[in-house]
């Protein structure tokens, strides 16, 4: 698939081109240190994109875009990584995490950073981000970011919601398929030299039932895939949702551990899906019944897991997430990471895969091209369309017929007169559009403004910063 210029047909983003660096515009505050001007150039060369309004669109650039500091860690998809690098962006890529010293002496220094699950951007870490202005969580979870602090910093955070989640409803068949017919240990056996032909606890998953823990974009999926094979689907999940074929809600979730031959689980990282499934859980389990888990390691308590298979009271179970992974391939899984983790190696009947149930070329491709998208629109444009800890803001570009206006971000505290201190400082130019909304604590406009020569960016950017609401303030021309 010629995946960058399909996906991001109609969009406003630049398409790949080497030229990019020469045709940026200028923008001040992407850095909480700016240093200076950058004669705006992008009227020089190239052919913008024609603007919804049928101007041709103005790319807004923050500096000039060979300043811009990408850092990617753990192996973030080379699609993605193009389309950063088309931008004229500096961006590093490394295959793996980084222990968190490492990071922080990285950190401070980028304006993006592009992660997947295993990367904990905490407060102490986001803390020495000093330059930093969003967050690509290039993958479904966020839970490994203070998304919080990280607001009330003016840092946006992406992710992508579902690119990945047909990959893990996959998995998840193949799994249960998998433990059904024991296939994990009859594989083992025969790469040792033992031919094992055995039938006994060996199952078709035809007519058997499925109970689904969170029945949200995996889930419901799952759902589909799973009836495709004949099985029963019940799910629960904490708030109502419409079921998909003739699956059906249960009201408890012990309602569904006592009905289900297999059950998997679905579920955010959050304080309420900790050991969600432990030794109460797993006692109201039916007698073998299978267990998976393929959403965050925290949700089950393995402990009792590997009790509950070496009592027979469970027959089988796949993992894919763990609380303590490893950062990169080839490290160890071993007692060190987790102090169970040899009792859970010598299971018969136990699925064990290093957190791959998104790793698709499907899911990784199409991962990093809507999270690459969104890190562009937002440090070109400000645009927050799909940001996880900020309100959604968007503006109809620029276009090339506007060429003295300037486009105002201020992400400020959400109290009230901010608005009346804002527009007296925008007041005297012409406003031609503005919007701004709120999320909690944090409230983001948009505006903007014509009628303003480079000689008055400075002021105003100035004059904004000095705001006692400012978080974080932009100004893109
Ligand atoms: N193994 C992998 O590679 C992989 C890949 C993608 C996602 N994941 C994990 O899977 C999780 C689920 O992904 P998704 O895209 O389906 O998320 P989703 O947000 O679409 O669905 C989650 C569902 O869980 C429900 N839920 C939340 N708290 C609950 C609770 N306490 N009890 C019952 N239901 C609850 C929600 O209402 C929602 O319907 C992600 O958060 C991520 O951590 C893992
Ligand atoms: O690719 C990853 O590291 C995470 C995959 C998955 O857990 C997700 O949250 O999307």
């Amino acid at each position: 698939m010629n995946s960058a210029l399909d996906a991001t047909e109609g969009i406003d983003i630049e398409p790949p081109s080497t030229d990019l660096a020469r045709r940026v515009s200028s923008s001040l505050g992407v850095s909480t240190s700016p240093t200076g001007f950058h004669t705006p150039s992008w009227t020089k060369s190239g052919s913008p994109l024609r603007a919804a309004t049928g101007g041709l669109a103005k790319h807004l650039k923050p500096f000039a875009t060979e300043d811009i500091k990408i850092l990617l860690l753990e192996n973030v998809n080379v699609t993605g990584q193009g389309l950063l690098e088309a931008q004229g962006y500096q961006v590093t890529h490394l295959k793996s995490a980084l222990p968190e010293d490492e990071l922080i002496g990285k950190i401070r220094d980028v304006h993006v950073i592009g992660i997947r699950s295993k990367t904990k951007l905490t407060a102490r870490v986001l803390r020495e981000a000093k330059n930093l202005i969003v967050v690509g969580c290039f993958c479904i979870g966020t839970n490994q970011v203070d998304t919080q602090y990280a607001a009330e910093h003016g840092i946006a955070v992406f992710n992508s919601p579902f690119s990945n989640s047909r990959s893990v409803a996959e998995l998840v068949i193949a799994e249960i398929i998998s433990l059904a017919r024991q296939l994990g240990d009859r594989s083992n056996e025969l790469h040792k030299g033992t031919w094992n032909k055995v039938s006994n606890g060996c199952w078709e998953i035809r007519g058997k039932t499925l109970g689904i823990i969170g029945y949200g974009h995996i889930g419901s999926q799952l759902s589909v895939l799973a009836e495709a094979f004949g099985m029963t689907v019940i799910y629960y999940d904490a708030v109502n949702l419409m079921a998909l074929g003739t699956a059906k809600q249960v009201p408890t979730l012990e309602a569904l551990l006592r009905a289900a031959d297999f059950v998997t689980c679905h579920v955010p990282e959050l304080p309420e899906t900790n050991n969600l499934i432990s030794r109460k859980e797993m006692g109201d389990m039916k007698d073998g019944s299978y267990l998976i888990n393929a959403s965050r390691g925290s949700v089950i308590d393995i402990p009792a897991l590997i009790d509950a298979m070496r009592s027979g009271k469970l027959a089988g179970a796949a993992l894919d997430v763990y609380p303590a992974e490893p950062g990169g391939n080839g490290d160890y899984f071993t007692n060190e990471l987790n102090s169970w983790a040899q009792d859970l190696r010598s299971l018969k009947n136990i699925i064990l895969t290093p957190h791959i149930g998104g790793s698709t070329e499907e899911a990784q491709s199409a991962i990093g091209i809507e999270v690459s998208t969104a890190l562009i629109r937002y440090v070109n444009e400000g645009t927050t369309l799909g940001a996880v800890n900020m309100p959604e803001v968007s503006l109809r570009s620029l276009t090339m017929d506007e060429p003295n206006h300037v486009r105002v971000i201020y992400i400020h505290r959400n109290i009230p007169g901010v608005l009346r201190g804002v527009n007296a400082i925008l007041g005297n130019h012409n406003v031609d559009k503005q919007m701004t909304d709120s999320r909690g604590e944090v409230a983001y406009l948009m505006a903007d403004i014509s009628g303003v020569n480079v000689a008055v960016i400075k002021d105003l950017y100035q004059r904004l910063e000095g705001l006692s609401s400012r978080i974080m303030t932009r100004v893109l021309y």
